[in-house]
Protein backbone atom coordinates (compact mmCIF):
# COMPACT_ATOMS: atom_id res chain seq x y z
CA UNK A 1 0.00 0.00 0.00
CA UNK A 2 1.52 3.50 -0.95
CA UNK A 3 -0.08 5.80 1.79
CA UNK A 4 0.10 10.04 1.80
CA UNK A 5 -0.58 12.72 4.34
CA UNK A 6 -2.07 16.08 4.19
CA UNK A 7 0.33 18.82 4.73
CA UNK A 8 -1.73 19.66 7.99
CA UNK A 9 -0.63 16.00 9.40
CA UNK A 10 2.98 16.37 7.44
CA UNK A 11 3.34 19.56 9.68
CA UNK A 12 2.40 17.98 12.86
CA UNK A 13 4.37 15.35 12.60
CA UNK A 14 7.48 17.54 11.86
CA UNK A 15 7.19 19.95 14.56
CA UNK A 16 6.96 16.76 17.11
CA UNK A 17 10.39 15.26 15.63
CA UNK A 18 12.07 18.73 15.20
CA UNK A 19 11.32 19.11 19.10
CA UNK A 20 13.41 15.94 19.48
CA UNK A 21 16.67 17.13 17.01
CA UNK A 22 18.89 19.80 17.12
CA UNK A 23 18.43 22.34 15.55
CA UNK A 24 18.82 21.90 11.26
CA UNK A 25 18.80 18.22 11.45
CA UNK A 26 16.00 17.22 9.82
CA UNK A 27 16.84 19.65 6.83
CA UNK A 28 20.20 17.86 7.04
CA UNK A 29 18.74 14.85 6.84
CA UNK A 30 16.20 15.63 3.48
CA UNK A 31 19.63 17.64 1.85
CA UNK A 32 21.27 14.34 2.41
CA UNK A 33 18.96 12.00 1.14
CA UNK A 34 18.55 14.65 -1.74
CA UNK A 35 22.20 15.13 -2.43
CA UNK A 36 22.48 11.25 -2.64
CA UNK A 37 19.36 11.07 -5.42
CA UNK A 38 21.08 13.27 -7.24
CA UNK A 39 24.15 11.70 -7.40
CA UNK A 40 22.63 8.61 -8.68
CA UNK A 41 21.04 10.32 -11.21
CA UNK A 42 23.73 12.29 -12.41
CA UNK A 43 25.98 8.94 -12.38
CA UNK A 44 29.51 11.26 -12.07
CA UNK A 45 28.87 14.27 -9.33
CA UNK A 46 32.54 15.51 -10.00
CA UNK A 47 32.32 18.22 -12.63
CA UNK A 48 28.58 17.78 -13.01
CA UNK A 49 27.02 20.99 -13.38
CA UNK A 50 23.93 21.87 -11.21
CA UNK A 51 21.39 24.49 -11.38
CA UNK A 52 19.56 25.18 -7.91
CA UNK A 53 15.86 27.22 -8.41
CA UNK A 54 15.82 28.37 -4.84
CA UNK A 55 12.41 30.10 -3.46
CA UNK A 56 12.13 31.73 0.04
CA UNK A 57 11.24 29.01 1.83
CA UNK A 58 12.82 25.38 3.45
CA UNK A 59 12.38 24.09 0.44
CA UNK A 60 14.90 26.53 -1.39
CA UNK A 61 17.03 25.37 1.90
CA UNK A 62 17.09 21.85 1.11
CA UNK A 63 17.74 22.65 -2.29
CA UNK A 64 20.71 24.97 -1.15
CA UNK A 65 22.27 22.47 1.15
CA UNK A 66 21.65 18.92 -1.14
CA UNK A 67 23.55 21.78 -3.29
CA UNK A 68 26.35 22.26 -1.01
CA UNK A 69 27.03 18.62 -0.91
CA UNK A 70 27.37 18.09 -4.59
CA UNK A 71 29.90 21.01 -4.50
CA UNK A 72 32.02 19.70 -1.44
CA UNK A 73 32.19 16.29 -4.29
CA UNK A 74 33.10 18.60 -7.07
CA UNK A 75 30.63 19.42 -8.91
CA UNK A 76 29.50 23.31 -10.15
CA UNK A 77 26.63 24.37 -8.44
CA UNK A 78 25.20 27.83 -8.87
CA UNK A 79 22.37 29.08 -7.20
CA UNK A 80 19.31 30.60 -8.93
CA UNK A 81 17.11 32.62 -5.81
CA UNK A 82 13.48 33.50 -6.91
CA UNK A 83 12.08 34.74 -3.44
CA UNK A 84 12.57 38.06 -1.64
CA UNK A 85 14.11 35.77 0.77
CA UNK A 86 16.62 33.08 0.69
CA UNK A 87 17.60 30.61 3.59
CA UNK A 88 20.06 32.40 4.99
CA UNK A 89 21.94 29.09 6.50
CA UNK A 90 21.40 26.97 3.32
CA UNK A 91 23.25 30.20 1.03
CA UNK A 92 26.41 30.47 3.32
CA UNK A 93 26.27 26.53 3.34
CA UNK A 94 26.77 26.39 -0.68
CA UNK A 95 29.21 29.85 -1.05
CA UNK A 96 31.31 27.70 2.06
CA UNK A 97 31.63 24.60 -0.29
CA UNK A 98 32.37 26.39 -3.70
CA UNK A 99 29.02 27.15 -4.87
CA UNK A 100 28.26 30.22 -6.42
CA UNK A 101 25.47 32.84 -6.96
CA UNK A 102 24.39 32.98 -10.72
CA UNK A 103 24.82 36.39 -12.58
CA UNK A 104 22.59 35.21 -15.52
CA UNK A 105 20.38 32.40 -14.80
CA UNK A 106 19.78 31.57 -18.32
CA UNK A 107 23.01 31.30 -18.94
CA UNK A 108 23.61 28.98 -16.51
CA UNK A 109 20.74 27.19 -17.14
CA UNK A 110 21.51 26.29 -20.42
CA UNK A 111 24.87 24.20 -19.64
CA UNK A 112 23.24 22.72 -16.64
CA UNK A 113 22.71 19.11 -16.34
CA UNK A 114 21.08 18.88 -13.45
CA UNK A 115 18.14 21.15 -12.33
CA UNK A 116 17.21 20.79 -8.49
CA UNK A 117 13.77 22.39 -8.18
CA UNK A 118 13.39 24.03 -4.54
CA UNK A 119 10.66 26.85 -5.56
CA UNK A 120 8.09 25.85 -3.32
CA UNK A 121 7.13 22.77 -1.34
CA UNK A 122 4.48 21.54 0.90
CA UNK A 123 4.21 25.63 1.70
CA UNK A 124 3.39 26.75 -1.95
CA UNK A 125 -0.37 27.94 -3.05
CA UNK A 126 -1.63 29.38 -6.81
CA UNK A 127 1.17 28.18 -9.26
CA UNK A 128 4.60 29.52 -9.89
CA UNK A 129 4.74 33.26 -9.15
CA UNK A 130 5.37 35.31 -12.35
CA UNK A 131 9.33 35.94 -11.76
CA UNK A 132 9.58 32.26 -11.65
CA UNK A 133 7.67 31.52 -14.62
CA UNK A 134 10.60 31.98 -17.56
CA UNK A 135 13.37 30.33 -15.03
CA UNK A 136 11.28 27.51 -14.88
CA UNK A 137 10.63 27.61 -18.83
CA UNK A 138 14.31 27.72 -19.52
CA UNK A 139 14.69 24.53 -16.74
CA UNK A 140 12.40 22.61 -18.84
CA UNK A 141 13.62 23.54 -22.18
CA UNK A 142 17.07 22.80 -21.38
CA UNK A 143 18.98 19.46 -21.18
CA UNK A 144 19.03 19.10 -17.86
CA UNK A 145 16.85 16.25 -15.49
CA UNK A 146 14.68 18.29 -13.57
CA UNK A 147 14.38 16.76 -10.23
CA UNK A 148 11.93 18.25 -7.70
CA UNK A 149 12.27 19.08 -3.82
CA UNK A 150 9.50 17.35 -2.20
CA UNK A 151 7.09 18.17 -4.89
CA UNK A 152 7.14 20.01 -8.38
CA UNK A 153 6.88 23.79 -7.40
CA UNK A 154 3.47 24.91 -8.79
CA UNK A 155 0.95 22.07 -7.45
CA UNK A 156 -0.90 22.32 -4.68
CA UNK A 157 0.12 19.84 -2.26
CA UNK A 158 -3.15 18.25 -0.82
CA UNK A 159 -5.12 18.42 -3.57
CA UNK A 160 -2.91 17.83 -6.70
CA UNK A 161 -4.60 21.04 -8.21
CA UNK A 162 -2.57 23.12 -10.72
CA UNK A 163 -3.79 26.52 -10.73
CA UNK A 164 -1.15 28.24 -12.94
CA UNK A 165 2.08 27.09 -14.05
CA UNK A 166 3.51 24.23 -12.37
CA UNK A 167 7.38 22.90 -13.31
CA UNK A 168 7.38 19.30 -14.50
CA UNK A 169 9.77 16.86 -13.23
CA UNK A 170 11.25 14.36 -14.22
CA UNK A 171 12.04 13.05 -10.85
CA UNK A 172 10.44 13.99 -7.05
CA UNK A 173 12.85 13.84 -3.77
CA UNK A 174 10.16 13.34 -1.31
CA UNK A 175 10.77 13.35 1.88
CA UNK A 176 9.32 11.51 5.13
CA UNK A 177 6.47 10.38 3.38
CA UNK A 178 4.31 10.88 0.36
CA UNK A 179 1.68 14.40 -0.10
CA UNK A 180 -0.98 14.06 -1.46
CA UNK A 181 -0.92 15.56 -4.84
CA UNK A 182 1.82 13.17 -5.54
CA UNK A 183 -0.84 10.50 -5.80
CA UNK A 184 -3.82 12.46 -8.04
CA UNK A 185 -3.67 14.28 -11.14
CA UNK A 186 -2.39 16.77 -12.50
CA UNK A 187 -0.10 17.58 -9.84
CA UNK A 188 0.63 13.73 -9.81
CA UNK A 189 2.06 13.70 -13.53
CA UNK A 190 4.06 16.40 -12.93
CA UNK A 191 6.31 14.98 -10.43
CA UNK A 192 7.75 12.49 -12.97
CA UNK A 193 9.38 9.12 -10.75
CA UNK A 194 8.78 9.98 -7.26
CA UNK A 195 12.04 8.61 -4.63
CA UNK A 196 10.77 8.45 -0.79
CA UNK A 197 13.50 9.79 1.65
CA UNK A 198 13.08 8.75 5.17
CA UNK A 199 13.91 11.60 7.97
CA UNK A 200 12.83 9.47 10.67
CA UNK A 201 9.12 10.60 10.00
CA UNK A 202 7.08 7.98 9.89
CA UNK A 203 7.10 7.02 13.76
CA UNK A 204 5.24 10.82 14.15
CA UNK A 205 2.65 9.71 11.57
CA UNK A 206 -0.79 8.97 12.07
CA UNK A 207 -1.53 5.20 11.74
CA UNK A 208 -4.35 5.79 9.54
CA UNK A 209 -3.21 7.71 6.31
CA UNK A 210 -5.41 10.42 5.17
CA UNK A 211 -5.02 8.63 1.72
CA UNK A 212 -3.48 5.39 0.18
CA UNK A 213 -3.31 3.59 -3.03
CA UNK A 214 -3.27 0.25 -3.26
CA UNK A 215 -0.29 -1.70 -5.10
CA UNK A 216 -0.29 -5.12 -6.96
CA UNK A 217 -0.05 -6.82 -3.59
CA UNK A 218 -2.67 -5.42 -2.02
CA UNK A 219 -5.19 -6.63 -4.82
CA UNK A 220 -3.90 -9.96 -5.01
CA UNK A 221 -4.72 -10.32 -1.42
CA UNK A 222 -8.43 -8.99 -1.89
CA UNK A 223 -9.06 -11.05 -5.54
CA UNK A 224 -12.13 -13.56 -4.50
CA UNK A 225 -10.85 -17.36 -5.44
CA UNK A 226 -12.91 -19.75 -5.12
CA UNK A 227 -12.58 -23.06 -3.18
CA UNK A 228 -13.18 -26.56 -2.93
CA UNK A 229 -16.31 -25.82 -1.24
CA UNK A 230 -17.62 -23.04 -3.70
CA UNK A 231 -21.02 -23.41 -5.95
CA UNK A 232 -21.92 -20.53 -8.38
CA UNK A 233 -24.37 -19.56 -5.63
CA UNK A 234 -21.79 -19.26 -2.72
CA UNK A 235 -19.44 -17.04 -5.27
CA UNK A 236 -22.04 -14.56 -5.75
CA UNK A 237 -24.75 -13.48 -8.44
CA UNK A 238 -24.45 -10.76 -9.34
CA UNK A 239 -27.98 -8.66 -10.86
CA UNK A 240 -27.18 -6.03 -13.37
CA UNK A 241 -30.14 -4.01 -14.22
CA UNK A 242 -28.71 -1.92 -17.69
CA UNK A 243 -29.50 -1.02 -20.95
CA UNK A 244 -32.73 0.02 -22.49
CA UNK A 245 -34.03 -0.17 -26.01
CA UNK A 246 -32.49 3.29 -27.33
CA UNK A 247 -28.79 1.97 -25.28
CA UNK A 248 -28.57 -1.93 -25.37
CA UNK A 249 -24.70 -1.55 -25.56
CA UNK A 250 -24.66 -0.07 -21.64
CA UNK A 251 -25.83 -3.82 -20.90
CA UNK A 252 -23.78 -5.68 -22.69
CA UNK A 253 -20.84 -3.91 -21.63
CA UNK A 254 -21.96 -4.10 -18.14
CA UNK A 255 -22.60 -8.02 -18.12
CA UNK A 256 -19.16 -8.21 -19.93
CA UNK A 257 -17.24 -6.09 -16.82
CA UNK A 258 -19.30 -8.32 -14.36
CA UNK A 259 -18.48 -11.75 -16.15
CA UNK A 260 -14.97 -10.78 -15.02
CA UNK A 261 -15.23 -9.88 -11.54
CA UNK A 262 -15.07 -12.61 -9.97
CA UNK A 263 -19.11 -13.67 -9.26
CA UNK A 264 -20.27 -16.93 -9.86
CA UNK A 265 -23.43 -15.36 -12.10
CA UNK A 266 -24.36 -12.68 -14.04
CA UNK A 267 -28.26 -11.70 -14.07
CA UNK A 268 -29.05 -9.72 -16.15
CA UNK A 269 -32.62 -7.57 -15.97
CA UNK A 270 -33.89 -5.42 -18.98
CA UNK A 271 -34.74 -4.29 -21.95
CA UNK A 272 -31.37 -5.60 -23.96
CA UNK A 273 -31.44 -9.28 -22.89
CA UNK A 274 -31.62 -10.55 -26.72
CA UNK A 275 -28.18 -8.06 -26.93
CA UNK A 276 -26.99 -9.62 -24.14
CA UNK A 277 -27.40 -13.07 -24.71
CA UNK A 278 -25.80 -12.69 -28.04
CA UNK A 279 -22.74 -12.10 -26.63
CA UNK A 280 -22.78 -13.63 -23.22
CA UNK A 281 -25.05 -16.77 -23.75
CA UNK A 282 -23.35 -17.74 -20.28
CA UNK A 283 -25.49 -15.07 -18.38
CA UNK A 284 -29.03 -15.26 -17.13
CA UNK A 285 -31.54 -13.16 -18.36
CA UNK A 286 -35.06 -11.57 -17.03
CA UNK A 287 -37.52 -9.70 -18.51
CA UNK A 288 -39.43 -8.16 -15.19
CA UNK A 289 -38.59 -6.21 -12.49
CA UNK A 290 -35.59 -6.50 -11.05
CA UNK A 291 -37.47 -7.50 -7.20
CA UNK A 292 -38.83 -11.04 -9.28
CA UNK A 293 -35.95 -11.50 -10.90
CA UNK A 294 -34.50 -13.92 -7.93
CA UNK A 295 -31.95 -14.00 -5.67
CA UNK A 296 -28.55 -11.84 -6.43
CA UNK A 297 -25.83 -11.10 -3.77
CA UNK A 298 -25.11 -7.52 -5.10
CA UNK A 299 -27.27 -5.28 -7.68
CA UNK A 300 -25.99 -3.02 -10.48
CA UNK A 301 -28.28 -0.30 -11.72
CA UNK A 302 -28.02 2.36 -14.32
CA UNK A 303 -25.56 2.32 -17.53
CA UNK A 304 -27.90 3.02 -20.41
CA UNK A 305 -30.97 2.91 -18.50
CA UNK A 306 -32.04 6.56 -20.02
CA UNK A 307 -35.59 7.42 -18.94
CA UNK A 308 -36.58 3.96 -16.99
CA UNK A 309 -35.88 4.74 -13.05
CA UNK A 310 -38.48 3.02 -11.85
CA UNK A 311 -36.12 0.20 -11.40
CA UNK A 312 -33.49 2.29 -9.26
CA UNK A 313 -36.14 2.51 -5.79
CA UNK A 314 -36.38 -1.17 -6.77
CA UNK A 315 -33.04 -2.37 -6.82
CA UNK A 316 -32.50 0.15 -3.77
CA UNK A 317 -35.13 -1.63 -1.43
CA UNK A 318 -33.38 -5.22 -1.62
CA UNK A 319 -31.48 -5.76 1.30
CA UNK A 320 -28.10 -6.33 -0.96
CA UNK A 321 -25.60 -4.06 -1.75
CA UNK A 322 -26.43 -1.89 -4.93
CA UNK A 323 -23.69 -0.13 -7.09
CA UNK A 324 -25.48 2.74 -8.67
CA UNK A 325 -24.04 4.61 -11.59
CA UNK A 326 -24.70 6.71 -14.74
CA UNK A 327 -28.81 7.15 -15.13
CA UNK A 328 -29.47 5.96 -12.06
CA UNK A 329 -27.62 8.53 -10.17
CA UNK A 330 -30.37 11.15 -11.35
CA UNK A 331 -33.35 9.96 -8.91
CA UNK A 332 -31.45 9.61 -5.98
CA UNK A 333 -32.47 10.60 -3.11
CA UNK A 334 -30.11 11.33 0.01
CA UNK A 335 -31.97 10.30 3.21
CA UNK A 336 -33.66 7.21 1.30
CA UNK A 337 -29.87 6.49 0.96
CA UNK A 338 -28.31 6.95 4.23
CA UNK A 339 -31.09 4.78 5.75
CA UNK A 340 -30.68 1.47 3.70
CA UNK A 341 -29.22 -1.29 5.79
CA UNK A 342 -26.93 -2.74 3.10
CA UNK A 343 -24.35 -0.79 1.57
CA UNK A 344 -24.45 1.56 -1.84
CA UNK A 345 -21.46 2.36 -3.81
CA UNK A 346 -22.50 5.16 -6.27
CA UNK A 347 -19.98 5.97 -9.38
CA UNK A 348 -20.45 9.10 -10.58
CA UNK A 349 -17.86 10.89 -13.30
CA UNK A 350 -17.32 14.42 -12.43
CA UNK A 351 -19.79 15.60 -14.11
CA UNK A 352 -22.45 13.65 -12.31
CA UNK A 353 -20.85 13.91 -9.08
CA UNK A 354 -21.45 17.78 -9.88
CA UNK A 355 -24.97 17.36 -10.03
CA UNK A 356 -25.31 15.17 -7.18
CA UNK A 357 -23.90 17.95 -4.92
CA UNK A 358 -25.36 20.79 -6.97
CA UNK A 359 -22.54 22.66 -7.53
CA UNK A 360 -20.75 23.33 -10.94
CA UNK A 361 -18.79 20.17 -12.42
CA UNK A 362 -15.64 22.52 -12.58
CA UNK A 363 -15.61 22.91 -8.65
CA UNK A 364 -15.66 19.39 -8.49
CA UNK A 365 -13.01 18.18 -11.18
CA UNK A 366 -10.54 21.00 -9.28
CA UNK A 367 -11.20 19.82 -5.68
CA UNK A 368 -11.77 15.65 -6.55
CA UNK A 369 -10.56 14.94 -3.36
CA UNK A 370 -12.74 17.22 -1.32
CA UNK A 371 -15.95 16.25 -3.21
CA UNK A 372 -15.60 12.65 -3.24
CA UNK A 373 -15.49 13.46 0.95
CA UNK A 374 -18.72 15.28 0.46
CA UNK A 375 -20.48 13.16 -1.31
CA UNK A 376 -19.73 10.23 0.53
CA UNK A 377 -20.82 11.70 3.88
CA UNK A 378 -24.09 13.46 2.03
CA UNK A 379 -25.68 10.10 0.51
CA UNK A 380 -24.37 7.65 3.52
CA UNK A 381 -22.36 5.77 0.54
CA UNK A 382 -19.21 4.56 -0.49
CA UNK A 383 -18.46 6.86 -3.35
CA UNK A 384 -15.87 6.07 -6.09
CA UNK A 385 -15.07 9.31 -8.58
CA UNK A 386 -14.12 8.45 -11.94
CA UNK A 387 -11.74 10.67 -13.97
CA UNK A 388 -7.82 10.69 -14.86
CA UNK A 389 -7.74 9.90 -10.91
CA UNK A 390 -10.29 7.86 -9.50
CA UNK A 391 -11.16 8.41 -6.05
CA UNK A 392 -13.17 5.96 -3.80
CA UNK A 393 -14.24 7.40 -0.14
CA UNK A 394 -17.01 5.38 2.74
CA UNK A 395 -19.08 7.15 4.63
CA UNK A 396 -17.34 6.92 7.79
CA UNK A 397 -16.33 10.54 8.33
CA UNK A 398 -12.71 9.72 7.20
CA UNK A 399 -12.62 6.94 9.73
CA UNK A 400 -10.59 5.16 6.64
CA UNK A 401 -8.68 7.24 4.01
CA UNK A 402 -9.78 7.82 0.50
CA UNK A 403 -8.46 5.33 -1.90
CA UNK A 404 -6.89 6.35 -5.05
CA UNK A 405 -5.95 5.01 -8.04
CA UNK A 406 -2.95 3.83 -9.39
CA UNK A 407 -3.95 2.64 -12.44
CA UNK A 408 -4.75 3.45 -15.66
CA UNK A 409 -4.20 5.90 -19.06
CA UNK A 410 -6.31 8.66 -19.99
CA UNK A 411 -7.20 6.26 -23.11
CA UNK A 412 -9.61 4.98 -20.78
CA UNK A 413 -11.83 7.69 -21.41
CA UNK A 414 -13.79 6.12 -24.30
CA UNK A 415 -17.40 5.90 -24.24
CA UNK A 416 -18.85 2.81 -22.53
CA UNK A 417 -15.54 2.17 -20.14
CA UNK A 418 -17.84 3.37 -17.34
CA UNK A 419 -20.38 0.48 -17.93
CA UNK A 420 -17.65 -1.43 -17.93
CA UNK A 421 -16.12 -0.47 -14.48
CA UNK A 422 -19.26 -0.87 -12.93
CA UNK A 423 -20.41 -3.93 -13.96
CA UNK A 424 -16.69 -5.30 -12.73
CA UNK A 425 -17.29 -3.48 -9.21
CA UNK A 426 -20.58 -4.67 -8.81
CA UNK A 427 -19.37 -8.57 -9.38
CA UNK A 428 -16.81 -7.96 -6.55
CA UNK A 429 -19.61 -6.70 -4.50
CA UNK A 430 -21.39 -10.06 -5.03
CA UNK A 431 -18.51 -12.01 -4.78
CA UNK A 432 -18.29 -10.44 -1.05
CA UNK A 433 -15.99 -7.59 -0.98
CA UNK A 434 -16.63 -4.10 1.08
CA UNK A 435 -17.69 -1.47 -1.43
CA UNK A 436 -14.52 0.67 -0.59
CA UNK A 437 -12.41 -2.67 -1.77
CA UNK A 438 -15.01 -3.55 -3.93
CA UNK A 439 -14.62 0.00 -5.88
CA UNK A 440 -10.71 0.58 -5.62
CA UNK A 441 -10.31 -3.36 -6.86
CA UNK A 442 -12.69 -2.78 -9.71
CA UNK A 443 -10.50 0.71 -10.17
CA UNK A 444 -7.43 -1.13 -10.94
CA UNK A 445 -8.45 -3.98 -12.58
CA UNK A 446 -10.15 -1.69 -15.12
CA UNK A 447 -6.88 0.57 -15.38
CA UNK A 448 -4.30 -2.15 -15.66
CA UNK A 449 -6.70 -3.99 -18.00
CA UNK A 450 -6.85 -0.96 -20.93
CA UNK A 451 -2.83 -1.43 -20.08
CA UNK A 452 -2.70 -4.66 -21.61
CA UNK A 453 -5.22 -3.67 -24.45
CA UNK A 454 -3.62 -0.78 -25.24
CA UNK A 455 -0.79 -2.87 -26.82
CA UNK A 456 0.23 -0.81 -30.01
CA UNK A 457 -0.69 2.71 -28.79
CA UNK A 458 -3.38 2.76 -31.00
CA UNK A 459 -6.94 3.53 -29.23
CA UNK A 460 -9.04 0.57 -27.16
CA UNK A 461 -12.17 0.08 -27.05
CA UNK A 462 -14.61 -0.46 -23.78
CA UNK A 463 -15.39 -3.98 -24.75
CA UNK A 464 -11.72 -5.19 -25.21
CA UNK A 465 -10.81 -3.31 -21.92
CA UNK A 466 -13.52 -5.86 -20.59
CA UNK A 467 -11.37 -8.73 -22.87
CA UNK A 468 -8.17 -7.34 -20.87
CA UNK A 469 -9.71 -8.08 -17.11
CA UNK A 470 -8.41 -11.64 -17.61
CA UNK A 471 -4.88 -10.60 -18.29
CA UNK A 472 -5.16 -7.80 -15.42
CA UNK A 473 -6.19 -10.65 -12.94
CA UNK A 474 -3.25 -12.48 -14.47
CA UNK A 475 -0.93 -10.00 -14.16
CA UNK A 476 -1.65 -9.13 -10.26
CA UNK A 477 -1.93 -12.77 -8.77
CA UNK A 478 1.03 -13.91 -10.56
CA UNK A 479 3.30 -10.63 -8.85
CA UNK A 480 1.25 -9.86 -6.02
N1 LIG B 1 10.24 21.84 8.45
C1 LIG B 1 11.36 21.12 8.25
O1 LIG B 1 12.26 20.99 9.07
C2 LIG B 1 11.52 20.44 7.02
C3 LIG B 1 11.02 21.01 5.88
N2 LIG B 1 11.32 20.50 4.73
C4 LIG B 1 11.18 21.30 3.52
O2 LIG B 1 10.47 22.47 3.76
C5 LIG B 1 9.41 22.60 2.83
C6 LIG B 1 8.35 23.46 3.40
O3 LIG B 1 8.95 24.71 3.65
P1 LIG B 1 8.12 26.04 3.88
O4 LIG B 1 7.07 25.82 4.88
O5 LIG B 1 9.12 27.11 4.16
O6 LIG B 1 7.39 26.28 2.53
P2 LIG B 1 7.94 26.27 1.02
O7 LIG B 1 9.40 26.44 0.97
O8 LIG B 1 7.34 25.12 0.35
O9 LIG B 1 7.24 27.56 0.41
C7 LIG B 1 6.92 28.66 1.20
C8 LIG B 1 7.57 29.89 0.66
O10 LIG B 1 7.30 30.06 -0.70
C9 LIG B 1 6.58 31.26 -0.94
N3 LIG B 1 5.54 30.89 -1.92
C10 LIG B 1 4.33 30.37 -1.70
N4 LIG B 1 3.68 30.15 -2.86
C11 LIG B 1 4.53 30.55 -3.83
C12 LIG B 1 4.46 30.56 -5.24
N5 LIG B 1 3.34 30.16 -5.85
N6 LIG B 1 5.54 30.99 -5.94
C13 LIG B 1 6.65 31.40 -5.31
N7 LIG B 1 6.78 31.44 -3.97
C14 LIG B 1 5.72 31.02 -3.24
C15 LIG B 1 6.04 31.69 0.37
O11 LIG B 1 5.97 33.08 0.40
C16 LIG B 1 7.05 31.12 1.35
O12 LIG B 1 8.11 32.01 1.54
C17 LIG B 1 9.02 21.20 2.51
O13 LIG B 1 8.33 21.07 1.28
C18 LIG B 1 10.38 20.54 2.47
O14 LIG B 1 10.99 20.76 1.23
C19 LIG B 1 12.31 19.43 4.67
O15 LIG B 1 13.56 20.05 4.77
C20 LIG B 1 12.14 18.46 5.78
C21 LIG B 1 12.28 19.16 7.05
N1 LIG C 1 -8.02 11.24 -18.46
C1 LIG C 1 -8.28 10.03 -17.97
N2 LIG C 1 -7.27 9.23 -17.54
C2 LIG C 1 -7.54 7.99 -17.06
N3 LIG C 1 -8.79 7.47 -16.95
C3 LIG C 1 -9.82 8.21 -17.34
C4 LIG C 1 -9.63 9.54 -17.87
N4 LIG C 1 -10.85 10.03 -18.18
C5 LIG C 1 -11.75 9.06 -17.86
N5 LIG C 1 -11.14 7.98 -17.36
C6 LIG C 1 -11.78 6.72 -16.91
O1 LIG C 1 -12.60 6.22 -17.97
C7 LIG C 1 -13.83 5.73 -17.46
C8 LIG C 1 -14.97 6.53 -18.10
O2 LIG C 1 -16.17 6.31 -17.48
P1 LIG C 1 -17.46 7.17 -17.75
O3 LIG C 1 -17.15 8.62 -17.62
O4 LIG C 1 -18.55 6.62 -16.92
O5 LIG C 1 -17.73 6.89 -19.30
P2 LIG C 1 -18.97 6.11 -19.98
O6 LIG C 1 -20.20 6.67 -19.36
O7 LIG C 1 -18.86 6.46 -21.43
O8 LIG C 1 -18.78 4.68 -19.74
C9 LIG C 1 -13.73 5.83 -15.95
O9 LIG C 1 -13.23 4.63 -15.43
C10 LIG C 1 -12.72 6.96 -15.75
O10 LIG C 1 -12.05 6.89 -14.52
K1 LIG D 1 9.87 21.97 -5.24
Amino acid sequence: MRTAYSVQTVRAAETELMARLPQGALMQRAAAGLAAACADLLGRVYGARVVLLVGSGDNGGDALYAGARLARRGAGVWAVPLGARIHEGGLAALLGAGGQVADDPFEVLAGAELVLDGITGIGGHGGLRPDAVPVARAARGSNAVVVAVDLPSGVEADSGEVRGEALRADATVTFGTYKQGLLIDPAKEYAGTVRLVGIGLEAHLPSVPDIEALQHADVAQLLPMPTGESDKYRRGVVGVVAGSARYPGAAVLAVAGALRGGAGAVRYVGHAAEAVIARFPEALVHGGPPSKAGRVQAWVVGPGLGEDLDVVQDVLDSDVPVLVDADGLRPLDPSALRDRAAPTLLTPHAGEAAALLGMPREEVESARLASVRELAARYGATVLLKGSTTLVAAPDEGRSPVRVNPMGTPWLATAGSGDVLSGLAGSLLAAGLEARDAGSVAAYLHGLAARHALTDGAPITAYEVAGALRSAWRDVRESG
